[in-house]
């Protein structure tokens, strides 16, 4: 297969499932790319002609999906400042090895990125990496302090594609009433982890029978409803873009369904962990299933396949929360929440197609032009005159997953040692090979 680096000069994709929403497609057809653009693509596209050029690349298609690459809203790359747990360059080569071509990065970073130099900086390391793109999301709050609001303006001049306090919630209905009219006059959507922290102190899990069981203090749904349905009332006050980042309760998805066929400009994001793991997995006080919002029970995750499924919920976004062996080798109670996320959106969810609990066209618009709406970025898609940005996918492949082959410098997911089906084979960012099963990381 190609080699990772530089544009292949014609690669033909001969003969494969190729699924693009935004196209209505679904067929099994070629595809064929020049010197990093989609020439053509459809039934014969890759002519004998074609197939004879000496720079020619065949990819028989046989079995395999071909999808525009994806786009994670929801990302945290940890530079600057905790290079030990990721950094941009093993982040966005995680990113590539799942089959993302734009990755959106939280703010939490040491210092936060809350000022221009900081999402200039993060930028240009990432062009210098030449992997998939990095659009960095601001703070909306200076030192995520949740009192004074950044210069959102300078950070969107800057490149940034949103604003967010994630790890931390925007309490203050002040604070948040004028983050949402300020970032409204240019077009900015506030991203908004919803928790209320009166509610959550100290919480290690969800808040049930199981958290009981465990001795745990746990995380109330109500924590996260509360604050979801005061932001809905203030984005329809201000009439500003909302975005719920990692929704994870069934009252907050009634909220949004709600706020929705009232006409509000809210949306969502889900994450595969909390469209496929109960807070069940916290038995055993198992550290990688520790995660804020934290695992919630089958009802919650029925509540979540079905809005994402009817597009309640509008993407799909990974949270990929790296930390160190050292944060998660640990008692319970110490270990820093979160789990990666990037190098296994395929495989999860791809079991959800399978089960019949997701149709394939709209997992690959949640991943790709849903998000890049939210984000206000073209969207990858398999069109002829497009820059390549494509995902080539075995669906059939299992394996066990092996934290060795995670390109992430972090391993903490409840995944790892599991039997997993589907993977990606191949990763086209900006028209350029950016990953390829088997051969070394991204360069
Ligand atoms: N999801 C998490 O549990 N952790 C995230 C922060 C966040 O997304 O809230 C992190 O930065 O580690
Ligand atoms: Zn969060
Ligand atoms: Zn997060």
């Amino acid at each position: 297969m190609a080699a990772i680096g530089s544009p292949p000069p014609l690669l033909l994709f001969v003969g494969v499932r190729a699924v693009d929403p935004a196209q209505q497609l679904d067929d099994v057809i070629d595809v064929v790319v020049e010197d990093g653009v989609i020439t053509r693509a459809g039934r014969g596209a890759a002519t004998d002609e074609l197939r004879r050029a000496d720079r020619a690349e065949l990819i028989q298609g046989d079995g395999l999906l071909l999808l525009p690459a994806f786009v994670d809203l929801h990302a945290h790359l940890r530079e600057p400042g905790q290079e030990y747990k990721e950094d941009i360059a093993s982040g966005l080569a995680a990113a590539a090895a799942g089959g993302f071509a734009h990755v959106c990065a939280m703010p939490n970073t040491r210092p936060v990125n809350d000022t221009r130099s900081i999402t200039e900086a993060m930028i240009a390391r990432a062009r210098a990496i030449g992997g998939p793109a990095l659009h960095p999301i601001g703070a909306i709050t200076m030192g995520q302090k949740g009192t004074e609001l950044t210069e959102m303006a300078d950070l969107k001049d800057a490149g940034a594609v949103g604003v967010s306090d994630d790890g931390r919630c925007v309490t203050s209905s002040s604070v948040m009433r004028r983050a949402l009219e300020y970032a409204k006059t240019f077009d900015l959507t506030i991203i908004q982890h919803a928790e209320d922290h009166a509610l959550t102190d100290g919480a290690q899990m969800h808040e049930g029978a199981i958290s009981t069981r465990l001795g745990l203090r746990g995380w109330p749904r109500v924590a996260e409803d509360i604050i979801v349905a005061r932001d809905v009332l203030l984005a329809e006050a201000t009439g500003a873009r909302y975005h719920v980042a990692h929704i994870s309760s069934l009252g907050a998805v009634r909220i949004l369904r709600e706020a929705k066929a009232r006409g509000i400009a809210v949306t969502a994001e889900v994450t595969p962990h909390h469209l496929t793991l109960t807070d069940a997995a916290v038995l055993g006080y198992d550290t990688a299933c520790k995660v804020n919002p934290p695992l919630r029970e089958q009802a919650d995750v029925d509540a979540l396949r079905e809005a994402l499924a009817d597009g309640t919920i509008d993407a799909v976004a990974t949270d990929h929360a790296p930390h160190s062996t050292l944060e998660k080798d640990c008692e319970f109670a110490e270990a820093s929440p979160g789990l990666i996320g990037l190098e296994l959106v395929v495989p999860v969810l791809l079991d959800l197609v399978r089960q019949g609990a997701l149709p394939l066209g709209r997992l690959v618009d949640a991943l790709t032009r849903a998000p890049a709406r939210i984000a206000r970025l073209e969207a990858p898609t398999i069109k002829a005159g497009a820059r390549a940005e494509l995902c080539l996918v075995d669906p059939n492949l299992s394996f066990v997953l092996d934290p060795a082959r995670l390109r992430s410098k972090s391993k903490n997911t409840p995944f790892l040692g599991r039997q997993l089906t589907g993977r990606v084979k191949m990763t086209l960012a900006s028209g350029r090979v950016v990953f390829v099963d088997g051969e070394g990381a991204a360069t």
